[in-house]
């Protein structure tokens, strides 16, 4: 079955262009969740690089997060908990649990804060995103989480080798896999 879902997802994945002033392609990853099959296989398929290390909660940064966070978290039988982007909203008044997301793909530093009541010390997290480019997101949530974090699963991994192994990501697809 994973191996039909890396063929499909590749199919419905698409790079525009933005035209000027960009000079890069923008990923279009819409039609993944466009397709039932994916939706419905990429929960399980997620859930299953990580299985074996037990998680008993999901955690993932918003946005496209917020969507398929939730679908592995139900594949592993856990709950689900947001990771907010800083300034992307009204702030939360409880407390939070904030860390620094260290310069990303876009070059911006941000801060990622979740509910602190929502987890436990004793938590075994698994962060889960579509995307790791540079790792910022998962090196955020790492020092967020502390020993609770157990690694990050994506739909594309295209962090260089050293980084993949430090932060323990594993994915469905690497870069290479959606070479323009
Ligand atoms: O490894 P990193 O360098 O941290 O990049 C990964 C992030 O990039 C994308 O976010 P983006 O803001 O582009 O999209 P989104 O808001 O739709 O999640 C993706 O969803 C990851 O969260």
């Amino acid at each position: 079955m994973t191996d039909d879902l890396r063929d499909r997802l590749r199919r419905a994945f698409r790079w525009t262009d933005p035209g000027p002033p960009s000079d890069y392609l923008v990923s279009d990853r819409s039609g993944w969740w466009r397709d039932p099959v994916i939706l419905d296989a990429l929960g399980p398929a997620l859930a299953d690089l990580f299985r074996s290390d037990r998680p008993t909660v999901v955690v993932s940064p918003e946005v496209t997060g917020f969507l398929l966070g939730p679908l592995v978290a139900r594949a592993l039988r856990v709950g689900f908990v947001e990771a907010y982007r800083a300034g992307a909203r009204r702030a939360i008044a409880e407390e939070m649990i904030w860390a620094e997301v260290p310069a990303d793909h876009r070059g911006d530093v941000q801060h990622l804060g979740v509910r602190r009541r929502l987890l436990a010390e004793d938590d075994r997290v698994l962060v889960v995103d579509d995307w790791a480019s540079t790792g910022a997101q998962a090196r955020g949530l790492r020092t967020l989480l502390g020993a609770r974090y157990l690694g990050t699963a994506a739909i594309v991994d295209e962090c260089p080798p050293p980084v993949t192994a430090e932060l323990t990501i594993r994915a469905l697809l690497t870069g290479a896999d959606l070479d323009p």
